[in-house]
């Protein structure tokens, strides 16, 4: 395997950890140099082969890795680490919620993944790239460092955690803008946690900073060892779908652009090889306070120009990222995804579509986080808008609904700040109901206070006696 740049072309070594490339400072990807011999295999037989392998009891391949050809095909057995990562379930979303919407559509539940949030599929990569490291160099003492709105920094703590010395974790968080649920994640796992004050966008330029000055592994999806394990993410799909990606349409949200990158390269690798026949449609989505990619691909093909842009407040905490460090990537696998026959697109949500948007999901039994939130708004917006009709709808709830819990109580609470522009619709809240008072308990005894308790609960929920 090899480094390409995504920018000049150049190839490097895998035996350095590297980032950007020292040639000209363009983002990487990993090529395997033996792909062409790959193609020598029929379609058919690569789909028997990771078909075979779901039933295998091999640790290793229980995971993200059952496509390690794929995927890493220099890693070693005892290299990969596997802590029930990949295989989120893909749920049809429930018959109203179809009905209501006049599309069929599933979400992929990515919450249920180890650390609940799809980053593991690329922390599965990249730790067992560093171990694999740590075996053939000894490398004897690894710090690890990302920069994080949440979920990155609980995968990276928890895989950190697991593989233990050499790696030790640092995390870098912009203070105030992780949920609290986030934030006890990487100080459960025992990482050091750093907080400054800013975005998301200002601690990834300090942990670049860090990454090109100081002895660090990085840990971001500028790694792009992080991309190949969230490529996954794509095989999975396919493999649900019986490796029929006709008439079919996914819907990613984008907050570094890593995730969309690598689920195209997954597909571009799959269609390369016959495995898959046709590209399903891409729907790359981004809410209206943090859409830098929605604003270059929005621009007339001829003349785009890419800008970042300052983030605003956003329920999608995950994805306010005002430049992401994969948008050349993008640039690069969109171009080839559409040589190939396949469709990209990027539609844009406003926050109060993508908060109505998680408490239906959730009202209809699935455990949407808000970027789940973001892909349904997106999808009831391409419906909306007719680009799409008569596709089946693959959504990205990219991590788990309780993550982000908050912004669900300042929803049914009222309480959102007047910059997130989010008011909450009443038939959409919900609130605990008290059903006896603590005083009057203590004036009954236990059988009296169980029954006019349950009388109470008859009468405001207007139960017919026996
Ligand atoms: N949403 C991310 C932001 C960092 O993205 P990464 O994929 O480049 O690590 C997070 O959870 O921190």
């Amino acid at each position: 395997m090899e480094y390409v740049c995504t920018k000049c072309n150049a190839r490097h070594s895998i035996d350095e950890l590297l980032y950007t490339c020292p040639s000209c400072g363009g983002v990487l990807l990993l090529n395997d140099r033996d792909f062409a011999e790959y193609k020598k295999i029929p379609g058919k037989k690569w789909q028997k082969l990771f078909d075979e392998r779901r039933a295998s009891d091999c640790q290793a391949l229980k995971g993200i890795f059952r496509y390690y050809e794929l995927m890493a095909p220099v890693l070693e057995e005892e290299d990969i680490v596997y802590l029930g990562d990949g295989h989120s379930p893909v749920i049809l979303a429930s018959k109203e919620l179809r009905e209501n919407l006049g599309i069929d559509f599933a979400f992929k539940h990515e919450g249920q993944n180890p650390s609940a949030s799809f980053k593991d599929r690329g922390m599965a990569g990249v730790f067992s790239y560093l171990r694999a490291m740590v075996r053939k160099h000894g490398w004897d003492d690894i710090l690890t460092v990302c920069a994080s709105t949440g979920d990155t920094s609980a995968a990276a703590a928890l895989y950190g955690a697991y593989v233990g010395s050499p790696i030790k974790t640092v995390v870098l968080l912009p203070e105030g803008k992780v949920t609290p649920q986030q934030l006890s994640q990487p100080l459960g796992s025992g990482a050091t946690v750093l907080q400054i004050p800013g975005v998301f966008d200002d601690c990834m330029k300090v942990v670049e900073h860090l990454a090109s000055h100081y002895r660090v592994a990085l840990l971001n999806s500028k790694n792009s060892w992080r991309i190949l394990g969230q490529e996954s993410y794509a095989y999975e799909v396919a493999q649900e779908y019986r490796w029929n990606m006709k008439n079919k349409a996914l819907f990613v949200p984008i907050g570094n652009a890593g995730n969309i990158t690598a689920i195209m390269s997954g597909f571009i690798k799959m269609k390369k090889l016959d495995i898959i026949d046709e590209l399903p449609r891409i729907f790359g989505v981004q809410s209206h306070h943090a859409d830098p990619v929605y604003q270059y691909y929005h621009q007339v093909k001829e003349n785009r120009v890419y800008h970042p842009v300052e983030v605003k407040p956003s329920v999608a905490q995950a994805a306010m990222i005002g430049n992401p460090v994969s948008f050349p990537r993008v640039q690069k696998l969109a171009a080839e995804y559409e040589a190939l026959g396949g469709n990209f697109n990027v539609v844009q949500v406003r926050e109060q579509d993508i908060m109505n948007a998680m408490i239906i999901a959730n009202r209809h039994g699935h455990i949407a986080c808000t970027q789940g939130g973001e892909c349904l708004a997106g999808l009831f917006h391409a419906k909306q808008q007719g680009k799409i009709a008569h596709e089946f709808a693959i959504l990205d709830a990219t991590a788990h609904a309780l993550k982000f819990s908050g912004f669900q109580e300042m929803y049914f609470e009222n309480t959102f700040p007047p910059e997130f522009g989010v008011v909450p619709k009443e038939n959409l809240c919900n609130r605990p109901h008290s059903v006896i008072s603590e005083e009057r308990k203590k004036s009954l005894s236990a059988g009296e206070y169980a029954e006019e308790a349950a009388r109470n609960i008859a009468g405001f929920m207007g139960l017919a006696k026996r």
